[in-house]
């Protein structure tokens, strides 16, 4: 699943032989911390662009179709592995398997609205868009499969955005768009504001009056990028 021509594999950031809107992409970053003014917004993967959930119970219920199973409105808390496990102690070990085999990450189907949306906010002025997103630490395949997802959907140019991390707190950013509720690591106070991007995991969390919600990609996500413009 290498689709990068040699050309646009050699040239480097900011290079300006790109076609639209890739093109913009490419400047922005080159003028981003120059002009200081932009919005950085980070777009998390698994449960926002692509289909975790969704893709995770079909295999899960093709492998192991003689154990229990959780309906997606059934589904409560991040975890996965955590509620499998309580439903009965070896089905944590399961699902882990699952999201550690070959293909998963790449199989996933794009949630509906999200592979537009993102190629809608690159293409704004003084805007620079993120994909912000944790592998597995079994890497044989995560890591790669997560590349090649976005080279599939977002296209190769695309590539120059994705931020594989543990620890989303050491990224800067004005806005982190992000299904996991508590998103915590070695930096106490992150710069960006989370926006809480509903999931079947966590749409019955009450939260608090000050943190905000994407409910999906046809929610207003243009306005909540405007309301961080300075
Ligand atoms: C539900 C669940 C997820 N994971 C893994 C799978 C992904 O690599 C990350 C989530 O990444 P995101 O950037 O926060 O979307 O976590 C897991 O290990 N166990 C689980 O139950
Ligand atoms: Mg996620």
């Amino acid at each position: 699943m290498l689709l990068c021509t040699t050309a646009t594999r050699l040239l480097g950031r900011g290079k300006t032989l790109l076609p639209d809107p890739f093109k913009r992409i490419a400047m922005n970053m080159s003028s981003s911390s120059a002009a200081g003014k932009r919005l950085r917004v980070l777009v998390d993967m698994d449960g926002v662009l692509a289909d975790f959930e969704g893709g995770f119970l079909k295999k899960y219920r093709a492998r192991y179709p003689d154990d229990p199973f959780i309906t997606l409105d059934d589904r409560r808390g991040f975890w996965v592995s955590l509620q499998y496990g309580q439903l009965r102690s070896d089905l944590s070990e399961k699902a882990i398997s699952i999201w550690e085999s070959k293909g998963f990450f790449m199989d996933l189907d794009p949630l509906p609205g999200g592979v537009e949306a993102v190629k809608e906010m690159a293409r704004m002025d003084d805007t620079d868009v993120f994909i912000c997103t944790s592998p597995i630490k079994h890497y044989k395949h995560c890591p790669y499969e997560k590349y090649a997802w976005v080279e599939k959907h977002l296209g190769c140019d695309f590539l120059e955005q994705v931020i594989l991390t543990r620890d989303k707190t050491l990224v800067a950013g004005d806005l982190l768009i992000d299904d996991k509720p508590d998103i915590q690591g070695v930096e106490p106070t992150p710069t960006w504001e989370h926006i809480l991007f509903t999931a079947c995991h966590n749409q019955h969390l009450s939260i608090s009056p000050s943190q905000r919600r994407l409910l999906s990609w046809s929610d207003d996500w243009r306005g909540i990028l405007d309301s961080k413009r300075k």
